[in-house]
């Protein structure tokens, strides 16, 4: 398609109409299992979803949420918020960071980048550091891909490195951060064989320290910036070995959570602070959880809290992650080019959008729906709305979290008649699912059910049309299994799985603005996330754009 003539207007869908109310909802860690009691949402009262599956077999269906459907490496690599409401708002499946920073660390071109060049600059008289999460996940980071930047940066010049780590257990077995900081240790050990000063400078939990998201909580951030950047936090250990395991011993201390910590030398000096002259990395690919780090280290200006000292560095992301920001201005790798998002097709075509949900989930469908771009495409159009989420807490101790409110809100915006689309995510099968309590995930699914109630009666009163659906799976599987699906024992004991898992996704249409005839094909077997975006433009009476990935429904005649 050349870009002259390239055109938003969408052609008119040949049945279905326009004008109708359409409710999209995602359920964040939804995904279906089979019944069991590590299933949470099948041990949970959830009669709205029930309802959906077992009311109208031809509109509800399972679509895939994980590996190669949403850009991932692999079919090993369990489906993210990041990947999964992408493709969602995007229609179509990208290359993911994950997969784009292995592309270029294996042809080693992430050295030949402008990103590169720039820190590169500093390796002369200044440390490289490298901040970001510590496991293989492959969610927001992975550690072979900081073992491959390690060697590479050191052949390339670096002669001091200071890792700055975030233990994990969210997207891996809790207490897993031990090995993963046993392996980096070993790594770090071959490079100073090789005469590179290289050493572990701090560390916390991910969820403690640093990553945030979304402006929750900025004295995530501020824990962080002290440990890395000052040189200063309440716990100092000779070694980071010995600071996790140490840490650990606390029986309320877990890997997500873990205090942070510094690594001092002999004289009780931090080994490795931010200081004027250095090169930073954050690993991270994925955006969310590193947005603000990158703002403290990037903004001259800077009011979200204290940082004492603001060290003149050179700075770059694994990845840019805002490309509406352009934050950070330099990075490694490029990030993937979405664009053409569902978002902005709807506002060029006379949709008028409403989109809601906690802060903690609030980018997802909004930030992430709309190709990793904060802001509006067009603020006369579309109106964001966020709810404030708890702060300072884990979500098993208020697993209903705001699904409620978020249900409310989507009802009035529903009732109003203001909005074509309005759209939802519910956080809390996921984010009760990441704490590992499964009595508290069963109290979060039941509110998420209740939620979607809410939004339904509304899409019932106003003769709307509904889109039910999730992002990965999370709450329906909360054990680690083995290869034949039985819970895996380790010392007689079940593992707790606090990560999302490589289950399918439900999705449900229906409401009775949806004309009779309208129900999911069966020739899309292996439809994806991806494919959702074309069946929501179909709903709002619209073709899909050139290149989407093909709808789920079909026309039939009765
Ligand atoms: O960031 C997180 O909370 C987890 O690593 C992934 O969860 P999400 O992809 O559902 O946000
Ligand atoms: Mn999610
Ligand atoms: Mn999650």
């Amino acid at each position: 398609m050349g870009s002259s003539d390239f055109s938003w207007k969408l052609a008119d869908h040949p049945t279905l109409p326009k004008g109708k109310t359409v409710a999209v909802v995602v359920l964040d860690g939804w995904g279906e299992a089979n019944p069991d009691k590590y299933n949470c949402i099948h041990t949970a009262k959830t009669p709205t979803m029930d309802s959906l599956k077992t009311g109208a077999p031809d509109r509800w269906r399972l679509v895939r949420a994980h590996g190669t459907a949403v850009g991932l490496p692999s079919e090993d690599d369990m489906g993210n918020s990041e990947v999964g409401h992408n493709a969602l708002g995007a229609g179509r499946i990208y290359a993911q960071g994950a997969k784009l920073v292995d592309l270029a660390l294996a042809s080693g071109k992430i050295y030949d980048g402008e990103g590169f060049k720039y820190i590169q600059q500093n390796f002369d008289k200044g440390t490289l550091h490298l901040i970001g999460l510590l496991s293989d996940g492959g969610v927001h980071s992975r550690l072979d891909q900081l073992q491959l930047l390690l060697k590479g940066a050191s052949e390339h010049g670096a002669k001091r490195i200071r890792v700055h780590i975030l233990t994990d257990g969210r997207d891996v077995l809790d207490g897993s951060s031990v090995g993963f900081v046993e392996t980096l240790e070993n790594d770090l050990a071959k490079l100073r064989k090789n005469g590179i000063d290289a050493k572990i400078a701090s560390g916390g939990g991910r969820m403690y320290v640093t990553m945030d998201r979304y402006e929750n909580d900025w004295n995530v951030i501020k824990r962080g910036w002290d440990a890395q950047v000052l040189g200063e936090a309440p716990h100092k250990f000779h070694n980071a070995i010995e600071a996790v395991k140490k840490l650990r011993e606390d029986p309320k201390a877990n890997d997500q959570y873990l205090l942070p910590f510094v690594i001092i030398d002999e004289s009780g000096r931090a080994v490795g602070p931010i200081v004027d002259g250095d090169a930073v990395v954050t690993f991270n690919f994925r955006a969310d959880r590193m947005v603000m780090l990158a703002k403290a280290l990037e903004y001259e200006d800077f009011d979200k809290f204290d940082r004492v000292r603001y060290p003149k560095i050179r700075y770059a992301g694994m990845l840019q992650y805002d490309g509406e920001l352009k934050l950070p201005s330099h990075y490694l790798v490029s990030p993937p080019e979405i664009e053409r998002t569902s978002g902005e097709y709807l506002v060029h075509n006379g949709i008028r959008t409403f989109a809601c949900s906690e802060t903690v989930k609030f980018g997802h469908v909004t930030f992430f729906w709309n190709g990793n771009r904060s802001g509006y495409f067009d603020p006369s159009m579309e109106e964001y709305v966020e709810i404030p989420s708890d702060v300072g807490i884990t979500f098993n101790v208020q697993p209903k979290m705001k699904a409620v409110e978020i249900g409310e809100k989507a009802r009035d915006a529903i009732l109003s008649r203001k909005y074509d689309q309005v759209r939802v995510n519910i956080p809390n099968g996921d984010m009760v699912g990441h704490t590992g309590d499964v009595e508290a995930t069963v109290v979060a699914c039941e509110a998420a059910d209740q939620a979607v109630k809410i939004i339904l009666d509304a899409v019932d009163q106003v003769g709307g049309i509904y889109l039910v659906t999730a992002d990965h799976g999370n709450a329906e599987d909360m054990v680690k299994r083995n290869k034949s699906g039985q819970p895996l024992l380790k010392d007689g004991k079940v593992q707790i799985l606090t990560s999302h898992t490589l289950q399918p996704v439900p999705i449900a249409i229906g409401g009775p603005g949806l004309a009779p005839s309208v129900r999911f094909r069966n020739d899309v077997p292996d439809g994806g996330l991806a494919n959702v975006a074309a069946t929501f433009i179909n709903l709002h009476g619209f073709e899909a754009p050139t290149g989407y990935e093909t709808t789920l429904i079909e026309v039939v005649d009765n």
